[in-house]
């Protein structure tokens, strides 16, 4: 047996009970070098115990949907940002926390050019580019000591398009 999700579209409402969207959208908050920029300005909570934030690249395979989703996982100790470094858009996974375990996750779709901050402590799939180069820069917390928590599904879920 299994259970479907149907992929909704990433907005900075429907993502807010797990994390920031990040993206240039609407008016800069300050235009900058000599008018040339728009500065979308503080878009994430970064939040790190212990360590510091540091910035990865990551270069992940593509998957297809729909997808096999086994597992989530967290990181209790800080926030991590996955911002794409292509215009293709990616799958993000999010479940809120129910009793210490994952509640149903919500998949997303993003719009081109739209990246996610995960809050700290949130329940996320792992990073899920839909096309390939799934290149991405992750700002994440470094630091010593356990940062993760997974949690297999005994069923798995199906993630589909919309
Ligand atoms: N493990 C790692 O660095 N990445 C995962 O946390 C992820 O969410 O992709
Ligand atoms: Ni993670």
């Amino acid at each position: 047996m299994s259970r479907e999700i149907r992929c909704e579209p990433l907005t900075a409402a429907s993502f807010a009970p797990f994390g920031d969207v990040l993206e240039a959208a609407g008016v800069p908050d300050r235009i900058i070098n000599q008018g040339l920029c728009g500065r979308f300005h503080d878009l994430a909570a970064l939040d790190f115990s212990d360590g510091r934030a540091g910035i990865s690249v990551f270069l992940a395979e593509p998957r297809t949907l729909p997808l096999t989703l086994e597992m989530v996982e967290r990181h209790p100790e800080g926030s991590q940002a996955f911002l794409p470094m292509t215009q293709h858009p990616f799958l993000v996974i999010a479940a809120l926390d129910d009793g210490g375990v994952p509640g149903t996750p919500r998949a997303f779709l993003t719009e081109p050019g739209q990246g996610v901050n995960v809050h700290r402590g949130t329940w996320h799939g792992v990073l899920t580019p839909l096309h390939a180069p799934g290149l991405f820069a992750v700002v994440d917390r470094i630091g010593n000591g356990a940062n993760l928590e997974e949690h297999w599904f005994e069923t798995p879920w199906i993630v589909s398009e919309r």
